[in-house]
């Protein structure tokens, strides 16, 4: 199955006008590899900037609400996110159901609604330590992902990341094993609700994920790319992740 490897930047509650020459610089590294479907998830303030600025990467958000609008001081719908820019949008960080409260139907719910004015999704998923260390993790993610799955999900609109909870901003990585075994078992997970389609979704890798370790990420068979934290911040950073994604392709052309 040939799914083209998608590698995304994650800013979370970082980057001000200043850091929009890195956005820039990323764009120019997403050009120099075409293969490779590169964006970055900037937060909301700088949507609209970097929007004008990605050369050939594209701009995601890092939320979004389920309701078109209304009375929600505070809340972006995906609708206001997608005219500023942004034509991907994150849900179901870890960030945010632990420190939000966000239930995965919440997150079906934003999905869909994300869906609904045209943007693409990046579903996140995964495990608590506890959850890893007591041998349940991939019972628990699967339900989890299956459970925060919306409607109609395809591949031309929806991305799975894993990203286990302990492995974020941590340097800890699961072994090759395990992010291999899971990632197999949430594509299985995913043909039981949308069968055959489950093959042509990317399901990415995200959590420490670096220069160093990305070349090996990606290599396993239901890699299909990265969420990157950290690393995204700057183009040097950035740039050996893309490129790692870049020679898998070559070497699977
Ligand atoms: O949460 C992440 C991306 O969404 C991963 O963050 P780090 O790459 O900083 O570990």
């Amino acid at each position: 199955m040939d799914r083209r490897k998608l590698v995304v930047g994650n800013w979370k509650m970082n980057g001000m006008r200043a850091h929009l020459d890195e956005v820039e610089a990323i764009g120019r590294v997403a050009a120099q590899h075409p293969a490779v479907e590169v964006g970055l998830c900037l937060p909301a303030t700088l949507i609209m900037a970097g929007s004008e600025r990605r050369g050939a990467a594209f701009i995601g958000a890092q939320n979004c609400h389920m309701d078109i609008s209304g009375a929600y001081t505070g809340s972006l719908s995906a609708e206001m996110l997608c005219e500023a820019g942004a034509s991907w949008v994150i849900t179901g960080h870890s960030e945010r159901r632990e420190a939000r409260g966000e239930t995965n139907e919440d997150i079906a719910a934003k999905s869909a609604a994300a869906h609904r004015v045209g943007m693409k999704v990046i579903l996140c998923v995964g495990e608590t330590i506890e959850v890893r260390d007591a041998g349940r993790a991939e019972d628990v993610v699967s339900q989890q992902l299956l459970a925060s799955l919306p409607e109609g999900a395809a591949a031309d609109w929806l991305a799975v990341a894993y990203e286990p909870i302990w492995a974020i901003g941590t340097g800890r990585i699961p072994t090759m094993e395990a992010v291999a075994s899971m990632h197999a078992a949430l594509r299985a997970a995913l043909a039981t609700r949308i069968g055959a389609e489950a093959d042509k979704v990317r399901i990415l890798y995200g959590g420490s994920m670096n220069g160093d370790n990305a070349a090996d990420l990606m290599a396993l068979a239901d890699v299909d790319g990265g969420l990157v934290g950290g690393a995204s911040l700057s183009a040097a950073k950035f740039a050996p992740i893309i490129e790692a994604a870049d020679k898998r392709m070559k070497a699977a052309a």
